[in-house]
């Protein structure tokens, strides 16, 4: 089974506006409303490519209420801690340029994580978790560390789409994959990036560090893939972009779909590229249909 972690899950507020004004009364033309946070992405995508998984993590109040709602309408198994407080808003702004202001979230007490950390400690080897998102500021910044060692006890596969200090503590502990964007990449290595070569020395310098499976996303540039065999690279399929949130998740969900069904690494690879393209071209997350004609677009390139 895999099970994805959102440990700050959100309701995404869509916000169109023609043009957005600061300090002005704006009106919006069109709002949409989804379930939100990295770990729910990637669920409610393997879903919707024919894999089942179960959401974990913590979820409160009125908007926790709605994203269980939605995700049980799509059949996702759910199994929160359920925490006082309301699961945060995440605003995103679409005016031409997309602006999001992610909320806080809830305070997460001692007892709720003992009662996830539960959970993590009957993971099994044939299982999968998904660490995805930011952390609460009311858990300890290792919180990853703590579920990677617990997963890594039973031998279940860790994947982590995480930035800043939380990814770094966890390269050593050699998750199965890692999926940073360019910018995530440049902020791990502190650095800045100026060309694709100087992406694929990080890159790989994440193998070096202790991942298995990395994949570097490049937006509307497509992404890198490494392994301590091989690097590959796929430009992004050209399409009308029109919503770029939760791209990055779909890759991870896309990635795990064809890996899981016995695909190659370059065939899920591929199909990872085509997720995070399916999403952005969609108003929500990618569907099957849209990825399987999108695959057939992504030229994986060897070096
Ligand atoms: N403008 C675009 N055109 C085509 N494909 C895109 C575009 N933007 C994103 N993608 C696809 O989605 C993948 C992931 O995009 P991106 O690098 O923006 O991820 P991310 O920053 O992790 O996203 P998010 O945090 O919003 O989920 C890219 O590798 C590409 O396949
Ligand atoms: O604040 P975090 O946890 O870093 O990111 C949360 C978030 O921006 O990521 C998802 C897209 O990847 C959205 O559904 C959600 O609003």
């Amino acid at each position: 089974m895999i099970y994805t972690c959102t440990l700050n899950p959100s309701v995404d507020y869509i916000v169109h506006v023609d043009e957005l004004r600061i300090g002005e009364l704006n009106r919006a033309v069109k709002t949409l409303t989804f379930p939100g946070g990295k770990g729910i992405n990637v669920s409610r995508v393997l879903k919707r490519l024919g894999i089942e998984s179960t959401a974990l993590g913590f979820i409160g109040g009125f908007t926790g209420a709605f994203i269980i709602e939605q995700l049980q309408s799509e059949n996702i198994t759910c199994d929160f801690v359920e925490v006082p407080g309301n699961t945060r808003i995440n605003v995103k702004l679409k005016s031409g340029k997309e602006t999001e202001i992610n909320g806080q979230g809830p305070m997460i007490q001692p007892e709720h994580e003992a009662e996830f950390m539960e959970k993590i400690r009957a993971l099994t080897e044939n299982d999968i978790v998904v660490l995805a998102g930011s952390i609460p500021s009311s858990l300890s910044p290792d919180v990853y560390g703590k579920i990677v060692d617990e997963a890594k006890k039973v031998k279940a596969k860790v994947v982590v789409d995480t930035s800043g200090p939380a990814l770094k503590s966890l390269l050593a502990r050699n998750p199965f994959l890692a999926k940073p964007n360019h910018k995530e990449l440049a902020e791990l290595f502190e650095t800045s990036f100026h060309s694709k070569d100087e992406i694929m020395v990080c890159g790989r310098r994440l193998i070096e560090l202790g991942v298995e499976n990395a994949i570097v996303s490049l937006a509307g540039d497509g992404a890198f893939y490494f392994n301590k065999e091989m690097t590959l690279f796929a430009e992004a399929p050209k399409g009308t972009v029109k919503n770029s949130v939760g791209a990055g998740d779909s890759m991870v969900a896309g990635f795990l779909a064809a890996y899981t069904s016995g695909k190659s690494l370059e065939e899920a690879f591929a199909y990872s590229v085509a997720s995070g393209s399916a999403t952005a071209f969609s108003e929500d997350l990618c569907t099957k249909d849209c990825v399987e004609q999108l695959v057939h677009e992504v030229n994986v390139m060897r070096f």
